[in-house]
């Protein structure tokens, strides 16, 4: 019986719906003139929670959360998709891109830098840049909050996780870092399903690899700056700027190396990914938020009262950042709509059985967190921007693997408690200042993209004016 049931569930998975296939291209045609996240969001409404697509290789396509569950926690099911490969030949060593066996090990080591006691260490931090970006709102009130944001979360990246000070967020010019990790995921994502590109060698010759190289080349001279001058800060033990470097990361790195065989260049190059993972994913969710609390008022005042409540006008920390409930489910609510990170891809080197059908060893599997997301069975009016899905009583109605902003299973994001507390810290210090406001009716009329984190390119139009105390 278990052996007919196999067989057939093998034939269930090379009989699942797919759009129509050519030679050599597969449904890459379907990425003509649209970014990758339009194409897919289109398919699932063709073909729904279980389909495959042809990139040109072949790739499954779920959104149903029982799956979800059995593949993200599957312990052969750690590996990274193909589609990473284009980040792979950038950042090959990195935690994020390694093979399930190298991965364990980093994750390991890294794991111990984002313990919670840890992390309570930089909520000073925080709080600090949050009213630094504040101050910036309350004498220019028109500016492009994706880009302050970017800038905040990188200052924050640089005091907390490396322990030097940054200024990037006051500085007027342009930062490469923060252009660089955006162009940078965009050029590499810009070759999947484009069959000309998807070629390293051809590639190789191609304008987009020499940008790619540049901004690479500007991304490591940032950390290796900063590199050097936590070297001199370690060597000095009496230098003023020692107070902020709290331990963390990169020392641990540093102090580790030698024990676990971690050579300089793997620390700089999981430093350039760790900075890349942390800013614009943490940015242009907060981004979202603002734009979503200006979109709603009656939303916006109560997350305002709950912020006067909980923190008055004092520090915004550890004593009372737990305490802002609905603004955790204000979050949480805006990254269900907008999951930055709408994507993710793994494959299996064994066979998965997931019931009805089984994904055959090496298949290239895709989770739409978009469409989860939004999906009508679990959302009811999913559209619809109402925080209180969140309250307690209405998760527990929900099945779980239904709200993955963060991944889940062992190898989700290890940055999750860090990018709350810094969301949670800058939105509650913005909602006590200004008054969000925007000209726009409705979040749908703002397009979004997605490279490897989704963002806007409609410019979100938030106007902060400056509230009476
Ligand atoms: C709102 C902010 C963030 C969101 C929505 C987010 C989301 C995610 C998601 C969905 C993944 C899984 C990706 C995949 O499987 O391909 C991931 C992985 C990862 N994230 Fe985050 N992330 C955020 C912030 C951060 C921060 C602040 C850091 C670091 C301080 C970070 C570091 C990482 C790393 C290193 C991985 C790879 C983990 C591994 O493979 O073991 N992320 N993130």
């Amino acid at each position: 019986v278990q052996n007919k049931r196999k067989e057939k569930a093998y034939k269930n998975f090379y009989k699942l719906p797919h759009p129509f296939w050519i030679p050599i291209i597969g449904n890459a045609y379907l990425m003509v003139q649209r970014n990758l996240l339009k194409a897919v969001q289109k398919t699932h409404k063709i073909y729904g929670d279980s389909y495959l697509f042809y990139f040109p290789h072949r790739t499954y396509f779920s959104t149903i959360p029982e799956e979800i569950k059995i593949i993200l926690n599957h312990p052969h099911c750690l590996n990274k998709s193909k589609e990473y490969n284009h980040l792979q030949i950038i950042m090959p060593n990195t935690v994020f891109l390694v093979k399930a066996q190298r991965w364990r090990k980093l994750r390991k080591i890294l794991s111990k830098s984002f313990k919670p006691s840890i992390l309570d260490l930089f909520t000073d931090i925080f709080y600090e840049k949050s009213c630094v970006l504040v101050d910036l709102l309350k004498k220019d009130n028109s500016q492009d909050i994706c880009y302050l944001f970017q800038k905040l979360t990188l200052d924050n990246f640089s005091e907390a996780t490396l322990g030097v000070k940054s200024t990037i967020l006051q500085d007027e010019k342009e930062h490469i870092f923060v252009t660089g990790v955006k162009e940078v995921q965009r050029l590499a994502f810009n070759r999947i399903g484009n069959v000309i590109k998807m070629n390293d060698f051809l590639f190789s010759f191609m304008e987009d690899c020499q940008t790619i190289k540049y901004y690479m080349n500007g991304l490591y001279k940032h950390i290796g700056k900063i590199m050097t001058e936590k070297r001199v800060l370690m060597a000095n033990e009496n230098d003023a700027m020692l107070n902020i470097s709290k331990l963390p990361f990169l020392d641990l790195l540093l102090q580790v190396s030698e024990k676990e065989e971690l050579t300089n260049e793997y620390i700089e190059e999981e430093m350039v990914l760790f900075a890349a993972a942390a800013t614009d994913t943490t940015a242009y969710s907060m981004a979202f938020t603002c734009f979503m609390l200006a979109l709603h008022p009656d939303i916006q005042e109560k997350l305002y009262q709950e912020v006067i409540s909980v923190c008055g006008y004092k520090e915004i920390g550890t004593s009372n950042l737990n305490d802002l409930k609905y603004l955790e489910m204000v979050i949480s609510e805006t990254q269900r709509l907008f999951p930055v990170i709408p994507l993710i891809g793994r494959t299996n080197t064994v066979d998965i059985d997931l019931g009805d059908k089984i994904i055959p060893a090496n298949t290239n599997i895709a989770l739409n967190y978009m469409a989860l997301h939004r999906h009508p069975k679990y959302y009811t009016d999913p559209l619809v921007f109402n925080p209180n899905r969140f309250l307690p009583e209405e998760i527990a109605k929900r099945p779980p693997y239904t709200f993955l902003p963060f991944s889940a299973g062992p190898r989700n994001c290890i940055g999750m408690k860090y990018a709350l507390m810094v969301m949670k810290t800058s939105i509650a210090n913005i909602v006590r200042n200004f008054h969000l406001t925007t000209s726009h009716k409705s979040f749908e009329e703002i397009d979004v993209e997605s490279s490897a984190v989704m963002m806007p390119i409609t410019p979100l139009d938030v106007k902060y004016t400056e509230r009476q105390k």
